[in-house]
């Protein structure tokens, strides 16, 4: 089984992926964590994320083994250093494959991300494109933010996600939007276990 997971930042999709893959027995993976893992490459070589040829070797040398202690991923600015590199059709490319590899190992997996139930596993079992108004979506990532430590606004959060909402939905290769087939789940008035209950009852419809 296949569960694709998209929206924009700070909707709740990794939240939501999580407990969905313990609800089903399923492997999870945070495919932002790939783009934020080649942009952090990019940038501890000493580059520029602007820099075609050296988020493209990044990309190429990516080591997804690493990823789960990378706390440093989701530091505030690597976000969007991320959706940078992501508007690049070659970085895009170059991670297509491991992505699809995880989904289809037995017995599947949850994917959260921006083009999951478009492009990387269009012919999942279920769809989900989760939504939620940006400040409300703002206002999780600061507290998010503020609980680990991090010195930053609401307004500073609010302004980095409807950048980063601009740049998804309008770059030119697997931009955010939600598949022809997806569920839509608005979870502006909706706690995580609502959010979690409202899923599982799409997936079961599915
Ligand atoms: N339905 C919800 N209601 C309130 N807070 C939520 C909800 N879903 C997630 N959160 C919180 O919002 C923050 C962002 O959630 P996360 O799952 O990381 O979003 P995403 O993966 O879409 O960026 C986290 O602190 C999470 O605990
Ligand atoms: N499948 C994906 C996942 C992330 N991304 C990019 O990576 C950035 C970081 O993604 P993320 O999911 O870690 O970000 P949050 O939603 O957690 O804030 C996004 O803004 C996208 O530009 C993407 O293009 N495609």
């Amino acid at each position: 089984m296949i569960i694709a997971i998209d929206g924009p930042a700070a909707s709740g999709k990794g939240t939501l992926a999580r407990r969905l893959a313990v609800r089903y027995g399923l492997r999870h993976l945070d495919t932002g964590m790939l783009y934020r893992a080649v942009a952090r490459a990019v940038i501890d070589a000493g580059a520029d994320v602007a820099d075609p040829a050296a988020r493209l070797a990044a990309a190429r040398a990516l080591d997804v083994t690493h990823l789960k202690d990378a706390a440093s991923l989701r530091e505030p600015g690597m976000g969007e250093a991320a959706s940078i590199v992501a508007a690049d059709p070659a970085v895009r490319a170059e991670i297509l494959a491991f992505q699809r590899g995880f989904a289809d190992q037995p017995p599947g997996a949850v994917l959260d991300g921006r083009d999951i139930g478009s492009v990387v596993c269009p012919g999942a079992d279920a769809k989900i494109f989760v939504t939620a108004a940006p400040e409300a979506r703002a206002e999780r990532r600061w507290r998010e933010l503020v609980g680990n430590g991090v010195a930053i606004s609401y307004e500073q959060v609010l302004d980095d996600i409807r950048r980063r909402d601009d740049r998804d939905t309008s770059r030119a290769v697997a931009p955010l939007r939600p598949a022809a087939d997806a569920h839509l789940l608005d979870t502006t008035e909706l706690d995580i276990e609502a959010a979690f209950r409202a899923a599982v009852d799409l997936i079961s419809g599915s």
